[in-house]
């Protein structure tokens, strides 16, 4: 079931913050990460979405029904957020089958149909444990299993893994994401872990004050940034200010650079990104775009030095990584200096 959210628009009572003119859709049975920085609205969207907030303008349609006037019960959403949420009261099994019992499903049936989502989110043996005796993980794939219960037509994944370690978090990541394509279940997932993003959705969405900055593959976006506000917060890179000097001439004031300019005339300002897999430790003398420097700060991570490489005049180091750093010079291939216009 499709999910569109049509020039969506809303502001907390009394203020300016919210969301503005938020056009996006999401596929049957894709996953779509909203990240942004703190403050950006993206728990906002989701709260909209369902329908825990109200009065937005535009409109939110789901499976070609309009939503902006349905009350939250009666939108059939699932649900799982940072906070466990889980109901303490009651047993594992009972939790899981919560939603159907307000849905009226006879006991045996919701028994059973609980019993077939802990089994998925493999928990088949805690289904008559208290929920304070579960992991952080392990409460989060109940609350993951409670949300699928009801079969929703759309599922809302609110940090679900921003409380638990890293361990645990990079292996419920997959997971999920495989259970989440086991039920073609339609989703967003918020988070403010761009890893996370780019790993488990289709595509992501990048929220910057309230407006949709873009929406793209995890590929495009940090590949083809639309802007220097999506370049700076997806991935690590160096982005620094140019001219164009001539067709496929870059001036950087440091240094002249080979770059593609498209067709931007003569003087026109952009910045230009580079990631640090891009830049070549030590090339040879007369390599394209050469520049000369010192290495600086080093971090070892295993099979990558991630390190920064000083050229004079430049105004800050090169973040760049390799197997080992440069010693005397870096070279950037001209098709690795992306030039952001905004
Ligand atoms: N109940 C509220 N009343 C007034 N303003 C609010 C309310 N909730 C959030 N805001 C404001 O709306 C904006 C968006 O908040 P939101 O919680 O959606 O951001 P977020 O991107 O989810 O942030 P975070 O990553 O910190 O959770 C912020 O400026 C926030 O201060």
């Amino acid at each position: 079931m499709s999910l569109l959210l049509d020039s969506v628009s809303y502001n907390y009572p009394g203020s300016t913050h919210g969301l503005h003119d938020v056009s996006l859709d999401v596929r049957t049975g894709e996953l779509v990460a909203v990240i942004g920085p703190s403050g950006s609205g993206k728990s906002t969207l989701l709260k909209l979405v369902a329908g825990l907030e109200t009065g937005h303008t535009g409109r939110i349609v789901l499976g070609g029904d309009d939503m902006s006037r349905t009350p939250v019960h009666q939108r059939h959403i699932g649900m799982v957020f940072q906070s466990y949420a889980l109901f303490p009261h009651l047993s594992v099994l009972d939790n899981v089958a919560y939603g159907l019992k307000l849905r009226k499903v006879d006991t045996a049936e919701r028994r059973q149909r609980a019993q077939e989502l802990l089994d998925i989110v493999g928990l088949g043996d805690f289904a008559q444990r208290a929920t304070a005796q579960l992991s952080g993980g392990q409460q989060q794939r109940v609350a993951l299993a409670r949300a699928l219960a009801i079969d929703p037509r759309a599922l809302l994944l609110d940090e679900p893994l921003s409380a638990l370690d890293a361990s645990v978090r990079g292996h419920l990541r997959d997971q999920i994401r495989s259970i989440q394509q086991r039920f073609n279940a339609t989703t967003l997932l918020v988070t403010h872990d761009q890893e996370e993003a780019l790993v488990m959705a289709d595509r992501v969405a990048m929220l910057k004050d309230g407006r949709l900055l873009q929406i793209a593959t995890p590929r495009e976006i940090y590949e083809h940034p639309a802007s220097r506000a999506v370049a700076e917060f997806v991935g690590l890179s160096t982005i620094l200010p140019a001219k164009v000097a001539a067709p496929g001439r870059l001036d950087m004031g440091f240094a002249e650079l080979f770059a593609e300019t498209g067709t931007r005339p003569f003087g026109t300002a952009v910045h230009v990104l580079v990631r640090p897999e891009h830049i070549q430790p030590d090339p040879a003398p007369d390599s394209v775009n050469r520049l000369a420097g010192r290495t600086g700060a080093q971090r070892y991570l295993g099979a990558l030095t991630r390190y920064d490489f000083d050229v004079a005049g430049a105004g800050k180091p090169f973040l760049a990584e390799s197997a080992a750093p440069a010693a005397e010079a870096i070279a950037i291939a001209p098709e690795h200096l992306r030039l952001l216009d905004h």
